[in-house]
């Protein structure tokens, strides 16, 4: 088999487990989310198609395309998401994978415009300074909105992820499991937020 196979082939399996992990770890319920990872050396990604549920993607309806849209493999339609996640893999050769979440503790937290706190240690540790809360009017990010998301782009840390308002998480990591870890400790640090200030609130009121 010629490297490039293997190559896809690999992309898929990561892109497969960290699919199965979002959903067992309840980042990901229904059909929302979408994952990517880069095809190493060849200008091509693996990406989720529109409209299949995360612990439905297999081998056959990931789409194979390049970052214009120009599908190899595959006959479904990539993800809604395609500019996000070819904008980022064509600007930053750096980037292995991208994992978009609907996680319930962060979406609740963008509604209060503010950048996700890292209020424990092991967040502060790992994720190094809090997360940027950026907002859309659109359901997708457009390509114009993607300038907001390369200003807060921390090239140095390669540790990079973002809040999109009542929307979701989007996470960037070397691999598609290594990013969903982060998005996993963006969820867990939005629910301690969250159980934090009831805690306070409801201690004020005895
Ligand atoms: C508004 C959509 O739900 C959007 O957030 C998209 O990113 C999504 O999560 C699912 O769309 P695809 O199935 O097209 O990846």
């Amino acid at each position: 088999m010629d490297i490039l196979k293997q190559n896809i082939i690999a992309a898929k399996d990561d892109l497969i487990l960290a699919a199965r992990r979002a959903v067992s770890s309840g980042l990901q319920t229904g059909t929302g989310g979408n994952i990517s990872v880069r095809v190493p050396g060849s200008g091509l990604m693996v990406v989720k198609a529109s409209g299949v549920a995360f612990d439905e993607c297999v081998h056959d309806n990931i789409v194979v395309t390049d970052f214009q849209g120009n599908v190899q493999e595959g006959n479904l339609k990539p993800t809604q998401e395609f500019v996000l996640h070819a904008s980022l893999y064509e600007k930053y050769g750096n980037i292995g994978a991208i994992v978009h979440t609907h996680s319930p503790y962060s979406i609740a937290w963008t509604y209060t415009k503010k950048d996700l706190p890292l209020i424990t240690q092991h967040a502060m540790l790992k994720l190094k300074h809090s997360i940027p809360n950026l907002s859309y009017d659109t359901p997708t990010i457009p390509k114009e909105g993607m300038l907001e998301i390369y200003k807060n782009m921390d090239e140095k840390s390669g540790l990079q992820a973002f809040l999109l308002e009542g929307h979701g998480i989007v996470a960037i990591g070397k691999s598609a499991v290594k990013a969903c870890q982060t998005a996993e400790l963006i969820e867990e640090t939005a629910k301690i937020v969250y159980l934090d200030a009831v805690l306070k609130s409801t201690l004020k009121e005895l």
